[in-house]
């Protein structure tokens, strides 16, 4: 138990045991109910005379605080006002979240909350996870415990270096916002208890000269550390999280592709982590792939695929398919020729520049020596879609427009149901609008976005458009790993998730979503979770024996309702 609080079941009753009084209650989000305390909580809790007088439930709660949001001018303003929520009274603000969760992501997820990190500094009003900082690798165990938290006490831990936000690259210390946001997901939409996360920046310093000059910047102020100090810090977090909390998961979020690929494979088979922009991108990628091949009644074997940013996401996407593939029937070699990569540099070409990762994806010197190209020995994406006739066509390289009109209609005259996912976030990062494809295709495009886009009406049929965003995968991974007490996170748990997400899509009529809709979340994310600690299971990674999956993986889901109160 905290100092000041704990939950507890009772035969199935969700009961919070509380030894704080006063405004020590009220000033602690996982214990603050506000006007919903009734008078006998009120009177035996000591917060009689804090608060009006007032007993209002829940849902009058909702209501005042949905109009007050509403009235909120900007997105920005908006996010802000939940997260001043989020830090006065969590379970109201997770009720508020998951009863408008289409209209309430894309503010305290992307594309809004780009923006928040983008002014992290100016806006901030209270800290809200553990802030590394590289200079002080000696405070990172007593920062991890600052709270009083146990070993016991964490099931989830979501850490960024910020090098890699979204698409708007190194954001410094602003970057925490995007471990908050994640875990808002993860609680919103698969019930991780909200006491039982962690958010973590490693501040390592910012090569954002913007921030570097801005005297408000709330990080450190010297450029990024790298090389073998930023290894060992990495390395020293990594062991103090296992010291600390040895049962969480680690979930690593937004680093550049580098360190991201590097850190993953150095520790994916030593504790429980993933890396969510590849694993978890690849996951929903490869549920959108599912559904658009079952559209267009082919497999993947048909498909030729070109990977615009062959990035942190780009390369997930290329290794889970090609293990897709490969469990289809295909050997690897054969899986991986099916794959054409773009980086800043062009082509992948074997003996070109390319970083250790994409290596595997690096296409022939001799397949592309007689090209025609626009400019002679540059291999860009108007070449290799002319010169390769791509099928499908992913986008994860943050280049705003870059699926332009000639790109596209190019792609679309040799194949009859393009399938165009310009993934990369925040909205102004994506490299093609949804009603372009459609038109430019005229309605033939099987489209998945990485933000949210409304609906396009083309020659009378309504397109729904899939937001592939890694938001359907992850709380699902992480639900399931939790339920299971899974030891390690696998790709075949990662192509579990991406079999159940595809799965739950039944609807086939024209102009269909070729994913579930965010609405859906709650119910996707239990899908996933499922679907991962059976995979756990039957590798012999989890740590207890599921008798119920379905029943265990619901009654693991925290429900954002108030628990009943009991003083002590
Ligand atoms: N929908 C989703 O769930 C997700 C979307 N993303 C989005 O994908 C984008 C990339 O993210 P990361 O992979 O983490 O970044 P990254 O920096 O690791 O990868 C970007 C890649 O794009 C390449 N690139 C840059 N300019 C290019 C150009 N002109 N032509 C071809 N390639 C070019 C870079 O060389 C790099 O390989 C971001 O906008 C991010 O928001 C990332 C993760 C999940
Ligand atoms: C969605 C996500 O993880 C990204 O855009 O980086
Ligand atoms: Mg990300």
């Amino acid at each position: 138990m905290s100092r000041d609080f704990e939950f507890v079941r009772r035969n199935g009753r969700r009961v919070v045991r509380v030894a704080a009084r006063g405004r020590d209650v009220l000033n602690n989000p996982m214990i603050n109910f506000g006007t919903a305390f009734t008078t006998e909580q009120r009177e035996s809790l000591g917060l009689t005379g804090l608060m009006p007088s007032a007993v209002v439930g829940m849902e009058a709660q909702l209501r005042r605080v949905y109009r007050q949001y509403s009235h909120e001018p900007t997105d920005l303003a908006k996010y802000i006002y939940l997260s001043t929520m989020q830090d006065r009274n969590e379970t109201l603000f997770y009720r508020l979240l998951t009863e408008n969760i289409e209209e309430m992501l894309p503010i305290v997820y992307t594309p809004t909350i780009g923006k928040a990190i983008q002014e992290y500094s100016h806006w901030y009003h209270k800290p809200r996870g553990v802030y590394l900082n590289i200079d002080h690798p000696e405070d990172i165990v007593n920062s991890l415990q600052a709270d009083g938290r146990g070993a016991d006490d964490i099931d989830l831990i979501v850490v960024t270096d910020s090098e890699g936000i979204l698409g708007i690259g190194d954001q410094g210390v602003g970057g925490v916002a995007i471990t908050v946001g994640k875990l808002s997901v993860y609680t919103a939409a698969a019930g991780i208890h909200p006491h039982r996360v962690l958010p973590v920046v490693l501040d390592t310093g910012t090569d954002n000269l913007d921030l570097l000059n801005d005297p408000g910047y709330l990080g450190i102020r010297h450029a990024r550390v790298r090389g073998e100090e930023y290894d060992q810090f990495v390395r020293s977090f990594v062991d103090a999280v296992t010291e600390c909390f040895p049962h969480a998961l680690l979930h690593w979020e937004d680093f550049a592709a580098g360190n991201a690929h590097r850190i993953l494979a150095r520790y994916r088979d030593e504790i429980c982590t993933f890396n969510d922009d590849i694993q978890g991108t690849a996951g929903v990628v490869v549920a959108a792939l599912l559904s658009a091949v079952r559209t267009t009644r082919s497999r993947l074997e048909d498909h030729r695929i070109v990977i615009h940013g062959a990035g942190t996401a780009g390369v997930g996407i290329a290794n889970l398919l090609v293990d897709v593939m490969v469990s289809e029937g295909m050997t690897r070699a054969e899986a991986t020729r099916h794959f054409w990569g773009l980086s800043s540099h062009g082509l992948l070409i074997e003996g070109g520049r390319q970083r250790d990762f994409q290596a595997p994806f690096a296409r022939p010197r001799n397949e592309v020596d007689n090209w025609k190209l626009d400019v002679p020995g540059e291999y860009r994406l108007a070449d290799v879609i002319r010169n390769v006739q791509p099928t499908i066509l992913i986008g994860t390289s943050a280049q705003a427009g870059a699926f332009t009109r000639p790109i596209v209609t190019d792609m679309a005259a040799h194949c009859e149901r393009p399938i165009i996912m310009p993934l990369s976030n925040p909205t102004a990062r994506a490299e093609a609008l949804p009603s372009d494809l459609l038109d430019w295709t005229d309605g033939a495009a099987l489209i998945a976005t990485g933000s949210p886009f409304e609906p396009v009406v083309h020659n009378d049929v309504t397109y729904n458009i899939a937001q592939a965003n890694n938001a359907l995968i992850f709380p699902g991974i992480g639900l399931g790993v939790i339920t299971s007490l899974a030891s390690r996170v696998t790709d075949t748990m990662i192509a579990a998730a991406a079999a159940a997400v595809a799965s739950a899509v039944t609807d086939r009529r024209p102009g269909a979503s070729l994913l579930p809709t965010m609405t859906q979340l709650r119910s996707i994310s239990a899908r996933v979770a499922v679907a991962v600690a059976e995979v756990a299971e039957k590798e012999g990674l989890a740590g207890r024996e599921l008798t119920t999956p379905i029943q265990e993986v619901y009654d693991n889901m925290w429900q954002p309702v108030y628990p009943e109160v009991e003083v002590i």
